[in-house]
């Protein structure tokens, strides 16, 4: 026992920790620096980087790491590289976790939910905001674990380096024990000083966890502490905002949901409603779609279609399932590229140059923030690591670059609008599935967008929760007159909100005209078709 506790605590093995150590940490810096290079060239939209990348991937993934270090020791002085023995291990060692580290990355990357890219590109995102603001915190928090796991396999594959004569733990607790031939107690002791540094790998990695862990929040309004995961890049806000606005919440604790719910539906009377039609029928154009065709293979989704929506109308978009709904919104915000036909918004083609020629993802981004579409998304696509206000507010500092301050204040008045200040500080996944879409609604209407497209906002709603999301819709369509093009299976809804509706079939749009109009007196017998069955069985689904 002595002489293991001599040996735990002999310099000399210590100093090869110190070894082990250095090799360790120029193996997992170096690798993730690689990694991230190699990761990047992987999702890279040009297919050669990617080929490179998969090349040294299955180079380095698929030799064994004691080769690749008597490689860097004794093969690259051929070349003129003559590297002492701990860097040039650490090179090896770099060398082959960043095909590991690389396929980490990616996999969190791939990992994190489409929806909420294509929310963040809708937002006006340029991809490196993108990437820094949704994608990389939640691929981050992830990967923790798996990297984890790669820092210990890296500590215990630095033994390794013995090889190259590297005085690491290893090889001295073999130079020792073959000199005293004390062979038990010097690898007892060697092997716990491995368990001491692969634990404290561990605790750093639980310690990471906790601190990324986003349910670990505590709640600011009831004066409880601040979770240092808000001091990170992606989630720092302004404490002197989130007092102040904590401050005003606390006077008026739940505020406006039971206002939104109570209050009888707003209408339109039948003489509002000629008023409007007339005061549209003057407005500028806000949105043109003229000739769209849109195929994905061989089955064409958008077959010639036209439509044109002014300022200030509700254009409602009607259809079975499969008819280019979806797909004709994601064209008008250039989420989606098509065939032939050109898309006008405010007058300008999304998307193109002057001279007609394709935009890049960056600039088509910058355009889509100028132009002003929002988008609200059927499966709601909050960024599901931050909270509600900061999914209305970070896009406004991101994109737009307000201030933090001014962005705060902006998107507490949104939520206050529909309903939900005093849900601000919650996380998406802790809000019911209508909270959700409010929210996103909020987000939306953030930069005073000039066309709301909304994608059946809705269809993924439990039944009772579809009114609190419609009837904020319908006050924005009736009270603020913003333009809006929705696609929605609420007939009833439509009848009452819309100006106008168009109902699709097949791609192509077979009759539109005022709202109440078409929806009581239909002409085109698939649209009868279609109003009846649903009339009949009053659920979306029925119709799918
Ligand atoms: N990314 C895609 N790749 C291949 N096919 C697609 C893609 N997106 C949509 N489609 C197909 O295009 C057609 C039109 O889809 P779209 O989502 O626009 O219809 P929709 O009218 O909005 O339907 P729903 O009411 O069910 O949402 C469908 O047949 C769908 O399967």
């Amino acid at each position: 026992m002595s002489l293991f506790l001599h040996y735990l605590s002999m310099p000399y093995l210590l100093e090869g920790i110190e070894l082990t150590l250095q090799v360790t940490a120029l193996g997992l810096g170096g690798g993730l620096i690689l990694g991230l290079i190699l990761a990047g060239m992987q999702l890279s939209r040009f297919w050669a980087l990617a080929a490179i990348a998969r090349g040294y991937t299955v180079i380095f993934r698929g030799t064994p790491l004691i080769l690749q270090m008597v490689f860097a020791y004794d093969a690259l002085p051929h070349i003129g590289i003559k590297l002492p023995a701990v860097l040039a291990a650490g090179l090896a060692l770099a060398c082959n976790e960043a095909p590991f580290i690389a396929e980490m990355l990616r996999a969190g990357v791939l990992g994190v939910d489409r929806g909420q890219v294509t929310a963040g590109q809708a937002l006006g995102m340029t991809p490196s905001v993108l990437m820094r603001r949704v994608i990389a915190p939640q691929a981050i928090r992830t990967m923790i674990p798996a990297f984890g796991n790669e820092a210990v396999s890296a500590l215990k594959n630095s033994s390794l380096a013995s090889v190259v004569a590297v005085q690491e733990l290893t090889l001295r607790s073999t130079q020792l024990a073959s000199s005293t031939f004390d062979f038990f107690s010097i690898f007892f002791a060697s092997g716990l000083l491995y368990l001491v540094l692969t634990a404290t790998i561990s605790a750093i990695q639980l310690f990471v966890e906790w601190l990324l862990d986003l349910d670990r929040a505590k709640d600011l309004t009831k004066g409880r502490e601040r979770k240092l995961a808000d001091y990170l890049p992606w989630r720092r806000v302004d404490l002197t905002t989130r007092l102040t606005l904590a401050d005003a919440t606390a006077a008026d604790p739940e505020p406006a949901p039971a206002e939104l719910t109570d209050t009888p539906p707003l209408a339109l009377t039948r003489e509002e409603r000629a008023r409007r039609a007339a005061t549209i029928a003057r407005n500028n154009i806000a949105v043109e779609a003229r000739d769209l065709i849109k195929s994905y293979g061989k089955q064409k989704v958008l077959d010639g279609l036209d439509l044109t929506v002014r300022v200030g109308e509700v254009v409602a978009l009607l259809g079975p399932s499969g008819s280019g709904k979806s797909t004709l919104l994601r064209c008008v915000n250039h989420l989606e590229n098509w065939d032939a036909g050109t898309v006008r918004v405010g007058g300008r083609r999304l998307g193109f140059a002057e001279d007609g020629k394709p935009l890049s993802p960056r600039a088509i981004a910058n355009e889509r923030a100028s132009v002003g579409v929002g988008m609200v998304f059927q499966q709601f696509n909050l960024f599901a690591h931050l909270s509600a206000r900061e999914n209305v507010a970070g896009p406004l500092r991101w994109v737009h670059g307000m201030t933090r301050i001014d962005a705060d204040r902006r998107a507490t008045e949104l939520l206050d609008r529909v309903g939900l200040s005093h849900r601000a500080d919650a996380l998406p996944r802790h809000l019911s599935g209508g909270q959700q879409q409010r929210v996103a609604i909020a987000r939306a209407l953030a930069p005073n967008p000039s066309v709301l497209l909304l994608d059946e906002p809705t269809s993924a709603l439990d039944p009772e929760l579809v009114n609190e999301v419609l009837e904020v819709i319908r006050r924005l369509a009736i009270d603020d007159g913003l333009t809006m093009i929705i696609s929605t299976h609420q007939i009833r809804f439509a009848d009452e909100v819309a100006d106008r509706v168009a109902f699709l079939n097949g791609g192509k749009i077979i009759e539109e005209g005022p709202a109440h109009e078409v929806l009581s007196n239909p002409r085109n017998p698939l649209t009868a078709r279609f109003l009846s069955v649903m009339e009949a069985d009053k659920t979306p689904e029925a119709v799918r």
